[in-house]
């Protein structure tokens, strides 16, 4: 409540002096009357006006885009409240890969799914930001740290998180994860051994987010989150509960149109402060003992603790969360189109087997890494980056009027283009999984199928290849954003994957059978949930068979 007191304290003067003026006669009081008015015009008004004009009359004037279903949500409920996997898939069939939708009051947004488009966009932070409501946001969240800030900030806080994330940094910390990989192996194996056919049904997602959560806090900072004294469940329940309805979907609209308003107590802030006090006191207990116990010691906080404190807590915090339910997601999506397609489950699982029998062992960490080793395992992996990234569209605000140029040319008042034109405070929106990563005009009619021969028989599209960035995807974003535990995700990724592929077989849920599995956005990710049983929340019930 105490955040409001500074709005409260400017506001309800006003109101007062207000009333008491209209009360009085003399001319000073007419005139102190007309005085606030005109503040009152000048800071809200007038920018309302100027804003609609510009929405309505000059941003993306001529470009085309889908009808908006709703002037006060625009397109945006459709994102928070329906299924988020294929909207974008179908305007671009219908649009191409730029065009219009729209947020609140007619607001234009534009979507950029061309490669040359949003490499642009993405390489140019001091440009392109992320929008001031979403840092206020996430600085409610993060107090500050590598989410909020751009240009040399952004780098200068970024460099030593950066050298604890090199592929050479994650292999001295592979010893951690294998540890972890056994330990959900044998702790699987001892649930489904006391069952009569070896076989059972639970919620995979729950239990890998577990795992990666501690995966990160394990390697990162040598501490276990399970042994925290905080009970873990009670965390990412509360983590994975941060549903959205029509109310916060509204008030997120606003506070885009009013960033200042995040100060003031809401639902949508109170959740991410939440977030930050639960993540904060691992955070800080993480801090305490790192500087206190050598053993605690690791790369990663001797990195960060060359900072303030503050500081070093505020990237703790974006860490824990950033890397821990965007890798539990794409493994648990991964799990669950195995079980879907069981000849790719054999087919990877042959390939693993006959590789580890060959080593007499464990897979060594760097033939799971390799490109050549196992190629049909990184064939899986390459192809789960791109269908399932858990981060569905990136999004940011131009700074200032600017040129974005395009690799395809597009039609705008008629006439074909090959730049577009934006204006400051123009929102653009980067589709990832139902966008650049499957878009059928760069990856050919199979984009949106799960097909891991892509990789392996000949050359990708010639499209796909304009997509100029590492892996041709855009599931870890580009520029100098592009995602800081992108290499630590694969090696985590790899490691859960292939020791659980051969040691279970997944299978689809005997309740629920082939009953689509449906991707809501919650946050930033996408999470799953049962077609039917959408109000359950996030989960992802398969069926496990120990081997
Ligand atoms: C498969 C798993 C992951 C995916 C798909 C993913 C995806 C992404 C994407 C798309 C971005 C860029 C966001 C933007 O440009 O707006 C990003 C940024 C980031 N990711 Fe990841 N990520 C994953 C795993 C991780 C892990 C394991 C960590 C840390 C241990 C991590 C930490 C971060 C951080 C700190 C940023 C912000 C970087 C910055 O702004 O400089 N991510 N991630």
């Amino acid at each position: 409540m105490y955040r409001a007191a500074p709005y409260a304290a400017v506001v309800l003067p006003v109101l007062g002096l207000q009333l008491w003026l209209t009360r009085l006669e003399s001319p000073l009081a007419i005139y102190l009357r007309y005085a606030t008015y005109l503040a009152v015009f000048c800071r809200v008004t007038f920018p309302m006006i100027s804003a609609l004009y510009r929405w309505n009359f000059v941003m993306l004037k001529g470009l085309a885009g889908p009808k908006s279903p709703s002037l006060i949500y625009g397109h945006m409920a459709n994102f928070y409240l329906n299924e988020c996997d294929s909207l974008y898939y179908e305007w671009e069939k219908q649009y191409g890969l730029v065009y219009r939708i729209e947020s609140s009051f007619k607001e234009p947004v534009l979507v950029l799914t061309d490669p040359k488009g949003l490499s642009y966009v993405l390489n140019n932070d001091l440009k392109f930001p992320r929008s001031e409501a979403t840092k206020q946001v996430l600085q409610a969240a993060f107090s500050g740290g590598l989410f909020v800030n751009d240009g040399e900030e952004h780098r200068r806080q970024r460099k030593p998180i950066n050298s604890a994330f090199t592929g050479l940094a994650v292999q001295e910390l592979s010893d951690t994860l294998y540890d972890l990989a056994d330990q959900i192996r044998d702790g699987w194996k001892a649930e489904l051994q006391a069952l009569p056919s070896r076989r059972g049904t639970f919620d995979v997602s729950r239990r890998i987010q577990v795992l990666t959560t501690d995966a990160f806090s394990r390697t990162g900072f040598a501490y276990s989150i399970a042994d925290s004294s905080g009970p873990i469940a009670d965390l990412l329940d509360r983590l994975r509960g941060l549903e959205d309805n029509h109310f916060t979907v509204l008030l997120q609209l606003i506070l885009n149109k009013l960033p200042f308003l995040v100060n003031i107590p809401n639902p949508v802030t109170k959740k991410w402060r939440r977030l930050r006090i639960e993540l904060g006191k691992i955070a800080d207990e993480v801090w305490d003992k790192g500087i206190t116990e050598k053993k605690f010691h690791s790369k990663l906080l001797d990195g960060i603790g060359k900072q303030d404190r503050d500081l070093a807590i505020s990237h703790i915090v974006a860490l824990l969360y950033a890397g821990s339910e965007t890798t539990a997601n794409i493994i648990t999506e991964t799990l669950h189109k195995l079980a879907l397609f069981p000849k790719i489950q054999e087919k990877l699982r042959a390939e693993l087997a006959s590789f580890s029998e060959k080593c007499g062992g464990a897979i060594p960490y760097e033939d799971l890494m390799s490109l050549t080793s196992l190629p049909y395992f990184d064939a899986v992996v390459k192809e789960a980056l791109r269908v399932l990234t858990s981060v569905p569209q990136l999004s940011r605000q131009a700074r200032e009027e600017d040129v974005i140029p395009l690799e395809y040319p597009i039609t705008m008042d008629g006439k074909s283009v090959t730049e577009i034109r934006v204006y400051p405070g123009q929102t653009i929106h980067m589709p990832t999984r139902d966008g650049v990563n499957t878009s059928p005009r760069l990856w050919g009619p199979t984009a949106k199928q799960f097909i891991p021969e892509r990789w392996l028989d000949g050359p990708l599209p010639e499209d796909a290849l304009n997509i100029r960035i590492p892996g041709h995807v855009l599931s870890f974003g580009d520029g100098p954003k592009i995602c800081v535990g992108r290499f630590f995700a694969l090696a985590e990724f790899k490691i859960f994957v292939a020791t659980l592929v051969q040691h279970f077989e997944f299978g689809l849920s005997p309740k629920d059978g082939e009953k689509e599995i449906v991707f809501h956005l919650t946050g930033p990710t996408a999470k799953a949930r049962v077609k039917g049983r959408e109000d359950e929340g996030a989960q992802l019930p398969l069926s496990v068979k120990m081997l």
